[in-house]
């Protein structure tokens, strides 16, 4: 399997090369070249299956010769051994036909660890017996610093760097980062917001005197081996429910458009999802994208869902260029355009592709709210803001009355307790793993969010190229 990028220009990779290399060369993002199918037969085999298993199934054919069956089964069986539930991501029913799919029981507590545990190893396995030392570049809205941090902290061969915007993730979030003390972890707060945040990453990687001096990798869902990942829960969830002779929607609370992109992939590669419904907060461009066509970045607004908090979208452009027969030419001008004007207008071809399999909802806080309420009363579920926006999206989604729903539950309550509390009444615990989390120390350093502070903080601190 070969590894293509969404604007045209850049080699294709292999697996290995891919995942190490983070962002294309060409400021894109890596695809596989097909998408490779399942049977009805295997997607019906998979029945029974522990989530290890699942998951070398589905992700078995991305990795090519990169890597065998039997490294692929144990480092699955290593990623998700450290997650507290036996399911690793259990379905919970709420009512007759709605599900929550609990992404949170790994060690940083929200889905990212699905994808970043096993990222880590993935690192390990492919840097072990090299000279290659990475400088990580990461941008977080709160949840993908930690699940990195947590995945990385101490490892041979790996520096990581992790911005993430002042005053704009949850204090749980931040002390699951800033309390991370090993030395291959650097915590950067930025005056700003995660979208200027993630630009600065992308900036970095653009620029090729900064990255001509270390070799940046990503973890970031701009990393494909992040969204191979994320593919598995789908069909993890869909095979209890049914698939693949039932069809199944999933309604995925969403900011950069990573989890909901690895619900696409799953139905390319045949399971039948009946609808992916991209809700987000009021931070809305992807519902005004996939509802109208406008793809234009306002400015973020602070929510109680901060994970979300995003206007610049960076999975789009994978989705664009998959709906636009893959003309990496064309894709490379339209976001030459959106990074210029910050706004695009999709094209009747990918508007038109997109409404086959996706609907789209925006949330606003108070119905946010209503939806932790009603799933504490109905169901006596505590459910975080963010799994919250979800559940109010699939709750008044047009759909056949027989298709079942799956809310995917992306983050621990515990992680937004205020905001829940402020909702429900009720102040979730954290778990015992994180309990000391506001005794420990915190170490981070604060700048000013400019390229030339933060490439110049990082520059000092990189292992350069050998
Ligand atoms: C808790 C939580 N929910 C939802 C999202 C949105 O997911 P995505 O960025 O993959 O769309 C995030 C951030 O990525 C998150 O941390
Ligand atoms: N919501 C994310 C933002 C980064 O998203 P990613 O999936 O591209 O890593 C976060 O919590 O950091």
């Amino acid at each position: 399997m070969r590894y293509i990028s969404t604007r045209g220009a850049a080699e294709p990779l292999d697996f290995r090369a891919a995942t190490l290399a983070g962002l294309a060369s060409d400021g894109g993002l890596y695809l596989p070249e097909y998408w490779p199918t399942l049977t009805q037969e295997e997607i019906s085999g998979l029945r029974g299956l522990s989530y290890a298993e699942t998951a070398v199934r589905i992700m078995l054919p991305f990795v090519g010769d990169t890597l065998t069956e039997a490294e692929l089964r144990a480092m699955c069986e290593a990623a998700y051994g450290r997650f507290s539930h036996a399911a690793v991501t259990p379905l919970v029913q709420l009512d007759q036909r709605h599900f929550l799919l609990e992404l949170f029981h790994g060690p940083t507590l929200a889905f990212k660890d699905v994808a970043l545990q096993f990222l880590g190893l993935l690192f390990e396995k492919f840097l072990a017996g090299t000279d290659q030392h990475l400088t990580i570049v990461g941008a977080t809205s709160g949840d993908t610093g930690s699940a990195a941090i947590d995945a990385l902290a101490g490892r041979e061969h790996v520096d990581v760097f992790m911005l993430h915007p002042v005053g704009r993730v949850s204090d749980v979030q931040r002390r699951q980062m800033t309390t991370v003390l090993a030395p291959n972890i650097h915590n950067i707060a930025i005056h700003g917001d995660f979208d200027q945040a993630q630009a600065l990453v992308k900036a970095m990687f653009n620029d090729a005197a900064f990255a001509g001096r270390f070799t940046l990798s990503a973890v970031n869902s701009i990393n494909w081996a992040r969204l191979m990942a994320q593919v598995v829960y789908y069909f993890y969830a869909a095979v209890r429910l049914g698939a693949p002779e039932r069809a199944v929607a999933f309604s995925v609370p969403t900011g950069n458009f990573g989890d909901v992109f690895a619900g696409y992939v799953a139905a390319q590669m045949g399971l039948p999802v009946a609808k992916l419904i991209v809700a987000t907060n009021v931070n809305d461009i992807l519902h005004r994208a996939l509802s109208a066509g406008d793809y234009s970045a306002g400015t973020v607004t602070p929510t109680a869902a901060p994970s979300m908090d995003i206007q610049v979208s960076s999975n789009f452009e994978r989705l664009l260029f998959d709906l636009g027969w893959r003309d990496g030419g064309a894709i490379a001008e339209q976001m030459r355009g959106f990074e210029t004007t910050k706004a695009m207008r999709l094209t009747n071809a990918q508007s038109e592709g997109a409404a086959a399999l996706f609907a789209s909802d925006r949330v606003e806080p108070g119905d946010m709210a209503e939806a932790m309420r009603w799933a504490c009363a109905e169901a006596g579920q505590v459910i975080d803001p963010h799994t919250a926006i979800g559940l109010a999206a699939a709750r008044r989604a047009d759909l056949p009355a027989d298709v079942p729903v799956v809310t995917l539950a992306t983050a621990h309550a515990a992680k937004f307790g205020d905001a829940v509390e402020r909702a429900t009444g009720v102040r979730p615990a954290l778990p015992g793993r994180v309990g000391d989390l506001f005794d420990r120390e915190e170490r981070y350093t604060t700048l000013d969010g400019s390229f030339a502070a933060v490439s110049g903080f990082i520059a000092e601190r990189a292992m350069p190229r050998g």
